[in-house]
């Protein structure tokens, strides 16, 4: 184990809270990322999943936006929740009013601070800026509301004028002042200069409001929480404006895993939130995502497999029952053969050593080709290569195709009939129609076949896919049998695919003469 963990070093070189808290605003900011917006029954529904996942705060909305907000808010703040419900306000009384509508107990209200906001958005001074929050705050005491103030654009705003900012505020009555990175600009080492700052001059909670323009809110909301952050502002897969905002299941295994904190979240719900999330708000997450990508903890390359199988700790930080995720084998170019033969375990398909290396090589040569190998892909070729092996009375011992816009489709196909070899020419529709004509041809005397069912699919896609046949034939008893073929021919997959079938047919009907 590397001795130097965050554990060892966190007593003498960090100041973390005692508690941290997990303010969640994926109904609020998180709904602000362009083109989601959710109905009062989606908001319903995921506020209902986080208060059971266990965050101490949800802001379900910013109340005075729509009526279908201030119902949102009013129907969640009514389902008695353990999470505190939170609305959103500007400093303007008409907004505070809507929050006190919706019968919540906590407002998360703010105002603009840096020369940007004063000077372009808001056109207000300083003192102007002061007062207005003040009176904000003022007005929502008086009427019994826990506040969270945010100075939007704290860490574009002059240090000076943000401490006296904060300092009125808080002389006001504010419970918790909210540092907001509106625009992501902080990185770790800037994070950490001003949290410390922060917290040496004030003595209520600091909250930290991250967004991820750089990538690095995540990164930066440890760092606000290692200099003594008391909560941190989330979002389900870091939704939100632009970027987006902090990720909850990213702070939340980070804390846990890196930190040894565990907050009240129950983590096995993470990978399900996501997904529910993801479903709802129509933002699917990309496949590297942390935590809950889909590729969070899949594993191609042979080496990496081979440890995994061995022990998963080899390749993975957590296990990924730990957030509900499942691990995932993926075969492809850097496949390795200690994956094939644990995938091949795992659908109880028995190779021997000849067709194993056929598999392989298969899947090998398909990753050459820029593809990989699904499971349904693997069953396929395995069970292909399983069923190549058995002793067939009828072979395919040579193909000709003759193609073309002015002539018609015509195929040469010889085959061998117990033991006897046999030729013919016929035309079709297509390519396959005239092979599958002329096997119907040479197979006549032996037995009468009507293909019942013919399935063509590409593996992998693309123009030189595999092609993956299924068929069903029948016999004039009335017998029926299917048979599989892949190719990377579509003509080739198909005869192989009704030869498999007529060979099935055939051994049923020898059994049932004897
Ligand atoms: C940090 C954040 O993410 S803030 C939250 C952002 N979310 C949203 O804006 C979503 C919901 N917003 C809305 O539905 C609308 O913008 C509303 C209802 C809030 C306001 O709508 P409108 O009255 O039409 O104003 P509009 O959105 O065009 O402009 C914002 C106004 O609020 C003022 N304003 C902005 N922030 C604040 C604030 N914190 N305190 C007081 N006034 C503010 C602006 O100066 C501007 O005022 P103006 O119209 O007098 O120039």
């Amino acid at each position: 184990m590397y001795d130097k963990t965050i554990e060892t070093l966190k007593k003498e070189d960090m100041n973390l809270a005692d508690e941290i808290y997990i303010f969640d605003t994926t109904l609020r900011d998180g709904e602000q990322t362009p083109g989601v917006a959710l109905t009062v029954d989606e908001k319903i529904q995921i506020a209902l999943k986080l208060d059971q996942l266990g965050v101490d705060k949800i802001e379900v909305g910013f109340p005075a936006a729509s009526k279908g907000e201030l119902q949102a808010s009013k129907e969640i703040r009514a389902l008695d929740l353990n999470s505190t419900v939170v609305g959103l306000a500007r400093s303007v009384k008409d907004d505070i009013d809507a929050v006190l509508d919706a019968d919540l107990e906590y407002i998360h209200t703010f105002i603009g601070t840096s020369p940007l906001h004063r000077d372009y958005k808001l056109k207000m001074s300083k003192e102007t800026i002061i007062s207005t929050a003040v009176e904000a705050v003022e007005y929502a005491k008086d009427h019994g509301l826990t506040v969270e103030f945010s100075a939007e654009d704290a860490t574009r705003t002059e240090r000076d004028f943000l401490f006296d900012f904060y300092n009125e505020v808080v002389s006001a009555g504010a419970d918790f002042i909210d540092v907001p990175d509106t625009v992501g600009i902080l990185t770790p080492i800037l994070t950490r200069e001003l949290m410390t700052d922060i917290k040496e001059n004030f003595k209520i909670p600091v909250s930290v409001h991250f967004h991820n323009d750089f990538g690095l809110a995540t990164a930066n909301t440890l760092t606000a929480i290692e200099c003594g952050a008391n909560q941190a502002h989330v979002t389900v897969n870091g939704m939100g404006e632009r970027t987006g905002n902090t990720s909850l299941e990213e702070i939340v295994v980070a804390l846990y895993s890196a930190y040894g904190i565990k907050l009240n979240i129950d983590t096995s719900q993470l990978y399900s939130l996501s997904d529910f999330v993801g479903r709802l708000t129509g933002v699917k997450m990309p496949v590297n995502k942390p935590i809950v990508g889909d590729n969070a903890f899949a594993h191609e390359s042979g080496i990496h497999v081979h440890g995994i199988l061995n022990n998963s700790s080899t390749y993975e930080p957590i296990s990924p029952e730990l957030v509900g995720h499942s691990r995932k084998i993926v075969l492809g170019k850097h496949t390795g053969a200690n994956a094939l033969k644990s995938k091949l375990k795992d659908y109880h398909i028995e190779l021997n050593d000849e067709q194993f290396e056929k598999v392989f090589n298969q899947i090998k040569a398909l990753g050459d080709r820029g593809k990989c190998v699904t499971d349904d892909d693997l069953k396929a070729i395995a069970l292909t290569e399983l069923s190549s092996a058995r002793e067939t009375p009828i072979k395919l011992k040579g193909l000709g195709l003759l193609c073309g816009a002015i002539v018609s489709p015509t195929a040469t196909v010889k085959l061998e009939i117990d033991g006897v070899e046999k030729e013919t020419s016929n035309t079709g529709v297509g390519p396959v129609d005239a092979a599958l004509n002329a096997i119907r041809d040479l197979i006549q005397d032996t037995m009468d076949i009507e293909l019942e069912e013919y399935n063509l699919e590409a593996i992998n896609g693309g123009t030189d896919a595999l092609a993956d046949v299924f068929v069903i034939s029948s016999d004039n008893e009335g017998n029926k049998s299917t048979g599989r073929a892949i190719n990377e021919d579509i003509v080739m997959a198909s005869i192989l695919a009704v030869l498999d079938s007529i060979n099935k047919l055939l051994l049923i009907k020898r059994t049932q003469e004897i």
